[in-house]
């Protein structure tokens, strides 16, 4: 997407910024109440038992708190981490060796678990279910398993992918949590503790404003915040309203979150294509992009927010999507009236 302010995907800048506002404690984590709730039984229950959590498998798009998840179990339950991915997994020998090194009671995380190899797949169905490893030893016909006890952890798996896992690794995770978009009064809450931390001072009807355009993700109502603040702060302005408004408008995101390739798409459908139906490769040409990019960034917004709908004759834009642009939706033809 050309206009990387609204990616869900963290960059390099989220990351030394977002160590620092990540939620602690379960009670610290904002919205996702289902699922919060679902972890504290989880993680009580392990506690009265005094034992390892069951496996958590975290699920949701990027941005909505896996890695912090990840985190807070590990910290209620004050566990050691060990962080890793799946694309640090080429070959079942790292996965052993992290296996091998885990301590007693350890949460073991693994980001993008989707991603690891197959091989390694494998072995850690036999590591979740019975805490061992068959380690192979030798080649060809002199080849050999050795059993491995391993120490009872948790594994703590994220993806964004979650079909893409093979159903034998995901039946042996204890508990699926699968993470969903944030309200804006949710968002409002989330950017009103990180403007605490980072001390900004910021008007309520400034953080709503911002909750709006946050696309229902945590990591871009952080972002947006800090885009306010470098405007305040450039500008020797409060960080107001009017302050949300330019900086925003500066970075092309729009009252709902639509930055210049989303609108460009939307426009696209209602002004040459007279709201639909047209197809993805078609409208990819209008607009000069990639149909994979529209297909993926772009359309799954726009259909969230209710601006367009995929038909099997292709997309259509809704009243709400002409609106958005300032059209009035074209009403029923008066010959289909005549037909009723
Ligand atoms: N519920 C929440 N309350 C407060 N802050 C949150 C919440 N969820 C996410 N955040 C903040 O949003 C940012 C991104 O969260 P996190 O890194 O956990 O997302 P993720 O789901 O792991 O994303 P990815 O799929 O890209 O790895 C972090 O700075 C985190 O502090
Ligand atoms: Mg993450």
């Amino acid at each position: 997407m050309s206009d990387e302010i609204l990616q869900p995907e963290a960059a390099a800048d989220d990351l030394a910024f977002e160590g620092a506002l990540r939620p602690g404690s379960l009670a610290e984590f904002v919205g996702q109440q289902k699922v919060r709730r679902q972890l504290q039984l989880l993680l009580d229950a392990a506690q009265l038992q005094n034992r390892a959590p069951d496996h958590i498998l975290l699920a949701g798009p990027p941005g909505l708190g896996k890695t912090t998840l990840a985190m807070i179990v590990a910290h209620e339950g004050e566990r050691p981490l060990r962080m890793t991915s799946g694309p640090a997994i080429q070959h079942a020998g790292d996965l052993a060796a992290v296996l091998s090194s885990l301590v007693p009671g350890e949460v073991l995380f693994i980001d993008e678990i989707h991603r690891m190899a197959r091989s390694a797949e494998e072995m850690l169905y036999l590591a979740m279910e019975d805490f061992r490893v068959d380690i192979m030893v030798g080649k060809g016909a002199g080849a050999t398993s050795i059993p491995l006890e391993l120490a009872p952890f948790t594994l703590v798996g994220a993806t964004t992918r979650a079909g893409l896992l093979p159903n034998p690794l995901r039946d042996r995770f204890g508990f699926t949590a699968h993470l969903e978009f944030y309200e804006a009064d949710e968002l409002h809450r989330v950017i009103e503790r990180a403007s605490g931390l980072i001390g900004l001072q910021i008007e309520s009807d400034a953080l709503r404003e911002i909750a709006g355009r946050s696309r229902g993700t945590p990591r871009i109502a952080n972002r947006l915040l800090r885009r306010v603040r470098d405007y305040a702060l450039v500008h020797g302005a409060a960080a107001d309203h009017t302050a949300v408004s330019a900086a925003l408008e500066l970075y092309d995101v729009d009252e709902h979150g639509l930055d210049r390739l989303d609108r460009a798409v939307l426009s696209a459908i209602v002004e040459r294509f007279d709201g639909g139906p047209v197809g993805l490769s078609t409208l990819a040409v209008t607009v000069g992009e990639e149909a994979e990019t529209i297909e993926s960034v772009v359309e799954p917004f726009l259909v969230r927010s209710g601006l367009v709908t995929r038909t099997p004759r292709g997309r259509v834009a809704t009243p709400q999507g002409w609106r958005h642009l300032g059209r009035a939706a074209p009403g029923p033809q008066p010959s289909l009236i005549d037909d009723l």
